[in-house]
């Protein structure tokens, strides 16, 4: 509905939210085929039919060593991809087998997530005003917003934001359309979904795609949801963390850094190898601005601050500690959650939101960080 010029400004400020956004829940979910990484290059060259390619075989096993991950959890398993050849391929149509597993298990699994989270909040799930969710696990319509509404009994009224193929920067920009919808809607909750199954870039290797590698080294499949609203209500809501700013950024030199292409043969990934370097190139300057539009002068270092990266990858958290001279303790939930899963793309945000919070409580802790 558009509503003509005369719509007065009291009127829209009655409509905003006092306080800011606050996340009041979080749940997490992950598929129940556990990859234990050290035995990963195995099961991998076994089931891909590429033992015959030794070095490569040997430069994967390595790169799992180097990975920083202990295990990750993938729906696919032996089974599904021996009856399904075309996925083990490095490049074969494969396109509807993949989109017949993600159209499907991208929203049950978010729905795992979301019930542990709509059941940490306390309330009736009615109360629910917007739903975003995320993936970059597929493509389909109505979409997968629209299959977790039903899946979850949602109102069929609930505002639905979809976010298809966000990548590894959606954990952040789904925060970023929480809060503008939870402090420009007065009495919103807004339930965020993000939920990744790698079925789409499951693929054999290739000496001429060593990038490929490096994915399917690291990426693991997992849901996270989180129930973000203003103004808690006293006793009945607990907001675990405050979302102060949010923003994003396009590095200078970053086109084709992180690239996806969905294709005949599935979700296509490519990554540049600098991608650590360029990070560590431009994080210092990035987060001095963000956090100078937040602090004015007086904004605390980057080692009293809460924040938390995202984990790309062993080499990113090396560079962003390294360049930002952290304290070990500054990047050890984001190791925590790259041991315990992996790089689960855009849910891993909240998976170590989560960890924070936990460890916090069995630390009795009085504050977050
Ligand atoms: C979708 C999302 O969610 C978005 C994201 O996060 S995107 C993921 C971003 N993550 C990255 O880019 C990974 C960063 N890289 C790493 O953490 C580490 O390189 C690694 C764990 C993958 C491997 O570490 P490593 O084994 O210690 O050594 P490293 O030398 O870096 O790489 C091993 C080999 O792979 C090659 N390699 C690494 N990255 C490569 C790339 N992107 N393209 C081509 N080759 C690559 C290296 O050149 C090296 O080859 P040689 O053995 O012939 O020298």
């Amino acid at each position: 509905m558009v509503s003509h010029g005369c719509f007065k400004a009291s009127a829209r400020k009655v409509e905003r939210a006092d306080g800011p956004a606050t996340v009041l829940a979080i749940g997490t979910a992950t598929p129940p085929n556990v990859f234990p990484q050290r035995d990963y290059a195995e099961f991998y060259f076994n089931i891909t039919n590429s033992n015959h390619m030794t070095e490569l075989k040997e430069k994967f096993h390595r790169m799992c060593q180097e990975s920083g991950i202990n295990k990750r959890y993938l729906y696919v398993n032996e089974e599904l991809l021996k009856a399904n050849p075309s996925m083990c391929a490095h490049s074969e149509r494969s396109l509807d087998v993949r989109q017949d597993i993600v159209v499907v298990e991208v929203p049950k699994l978010g729905k795992e997530a979301a019930m542990k989270a709509i059941k940490e909040w306390g309330q009736p799930k009615s109360k629910t005003t917007h739903l975003i969710f995320c993936t970059s696990s597929g493509l389909d319509m109505p979409g997968a917003d629209w299959a977790l509404t039903k899946l979850l009994g949602l109102a069929p009224t609930v505002k639905r934001v979809m976010l298809y193929s966000p990548g590894c920067y959606a954990g952040g920009k789904v925060m970023r359309i929480a809060k503008d919808l939870a402090e420009n809607n007065k009495g919103a909750r807004v339930l965020a979904v993000c939920s990744e199954i790698t079925a789409m870039s499951f693929r054999g290797p290739s000496d001429k795609q060593i990038d490929n590698l490096v994915g399917q080294a690291l990426f693991g499949d997992g849901a996270s949801a989180a129930i973000i609203g203003a103004d808690p209500i006293p006793q009945v809501e607990r907001a675990w963390f405050e979302l102060q700013f949010a923003a994003s950024n396009i590095l200078p030199e970053s086109d084709g850094a992180v690239d996806g292409h969905i294709r005949e043969v599935g979700l296509m990934i490519h990554l540049r190898k600098d991608v650590a370097g360029l990070i560590g190139k431009n994080i210092g300057s990035v987060l001095k601005d963000a956090f100078a539009k937040v602090f004015g002068a007086n904004a605390p270092s980057f080692n009293d601050l809460f924040w938390i990266t995202h984990p790309g990858g062993p080499a990113i958290l090396d560079q962003v500690e390294q360049k930002l001279q952290l304290k070990p303790e500054k990047m050890a939930p984001s190791r925590h959650v790259l041991f315990e899963y992996g790089n689960t793309i855009s849910s891993c945000v909240f998976f170590i939101m989560d960890h924070i919070r936990k460890k916090s409580v069995a630390q009795k802790c009085s504050h977050l960080w």
